[in-house]
């Protein structure tokens, strides 16, 4: 009988890349695969393009760090995702479960554990999400990106991988990259990514600065979902809400980044050597984990930093001159970084199958 193996993970795109990235792999050696996800969740949309893997949509719901009514019915719709992902795994006795992180996954995770279903968890972040941390005394194994984060586990239970970047990623051709956004070749290209679910300060301070940047750049703006500003729609200027099978082509054609500093994104960036600004999502609104990201970056000389409580029209301008000064010294320090490759992926299959084992 063919192995079974249960991927979860979901809320943004940051929750989902690497399972995509992993997928395929099962597949091609056999392995049957199942995605438990929510069931509105971007996971769902990225998950059901992929031929040969069953979506189970569960009931979902988040522990938020401020007041909404929401938080009274949460508890319920976790308690019953939590049954529905039991059942599911009672059922279809899987060898392994595979847990990116994300709200979603935790009652998948304690299912797993009720079912007594190995578990491996990956955390991108240099800090444990709190799923992650919920999740933890259910997993057997750790996957991190950061190497620093192995001291936030308990000891033996996380393995460093390093980044897992898209192959598909490095395959960009400049001519489809400079023609889908109808731009003269010459002008370098700054690319400005707000996380998978946009950044809306940022894309103030971008349309703000636009006619300045302008003088200088084209400029590929992803922008989020219903964010695109149809009257600044200009030769030069091209948004995008989210991409997908565009952004090898756009990333071909990109000199500069102003991004979020979510991990994957980021280590995306170095991995194809883009100097980059990061504005990681301010501490009002999250736990701080990009914060922390950007600043590992910056203390090895992959990146600036521009934290979004300094944000503002003057500060962008003035730090994204800076970034342009520097980029020829950044480059070198992320080409020297680069140098020294890890197979992440072939590690947490590795891991992956051994705890199928
Ligand atoms: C608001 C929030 O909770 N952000 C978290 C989320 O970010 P977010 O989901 O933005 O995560 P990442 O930056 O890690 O990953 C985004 C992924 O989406 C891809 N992409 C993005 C835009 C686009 O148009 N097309 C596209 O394919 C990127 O290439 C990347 O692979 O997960 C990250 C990883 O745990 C965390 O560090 C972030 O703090």
């Amino acid at each position: 009988m063919s192995k079974r193996i249960v991927f979860t993970g979901g809320g943004s795109a940051g929750h989902v890349t690497l399972n995509l990235a992993l997928i395929p792999h099962f597949l091609q050696r056999g392995w049957e695969v199942a995605y438990i996800g929510s069931t509105e969740g971007i996971e769902r949309e990225l998950v059901e393009k992929l031929d040969g893997v069953r979506y189970i949509g569960i009931a979902t719901g988040k522990l938020r760090r401020y007041f909404a009514w929401k938080n009274f019915t949460d508890p319920l719709r976790v308690s019953k995702g939590a049954w529905q992902a039991y059942r599911f795994l009672a059922d279809w006795k899987p060898n392994v479960i595979f847990s990116k992180g994300g709200f979603v996954s935790v009652p998948v995770v304690f299912g797993a554990w009720l079912n007594r279903l190995p578990v491996v968890l990956h955390e991108s972040d240099l800090t444990p999400g709190l799923a992650n941390r919920l999740s933890l005394p259910f997993a057997d194994k750790v996957c991190v990106t950061f190497p620093d984060t192995l001291k936030h586990l308990p000891a033996g239970k996380g393995t460093h991988v390093g980044a897992i970047v898209r192959e598909e990623l490095k395959k960009g051709r400049k001519e489809q990259g400079l023609a889908l956004c109808d731009f003269s070749p010459g002008k370098p290209v700054l690319l400005v990514m707000g996380g998978s679910l946009g950044a809306k300060r940022l894309n103030e301070v971008i349309r703000g600065t636009l006619d300045e940047l302008l003088k200088q750049y084209s400029i590929v703006h992803i922008c989020g979902k219903n964010q695109r500003d149809e009257s600044l729609q200009r030769k030069g200027y091209k948004q995008f809400e989210y991409v997908q099978e565009e952004l090898p082509d756009l990333l071909a054609i990109t000199d500069l980044v102003v991004s979020r500093a979510g991990s994957n994104a980021i280590y995306e960036f170095l991995e194809l050597q883009k100097p980059m600004l990061l504005v990681p999502l301010s501490l009002a609104a999250s736990r701080g984990d990009q914060l922390l990201n950007a600043r590992s970056f910056e203390q090895q000389g992959f990146c600036a930093v521009l934290q979004e409580e300094a944000l503002n029209e003057a500060s962008f301008l003035q730090a994204l001159k800076s970034l342009a000064d520097k980029r020829s010294a950044i480059a070198e320090k992320q080409r020297a970084a680069i140098g020294k490759p890890k197979d992440a992926l072939a590690q947490v299959v590795a891991i992956i199958e051994e705890a199928a084992h």
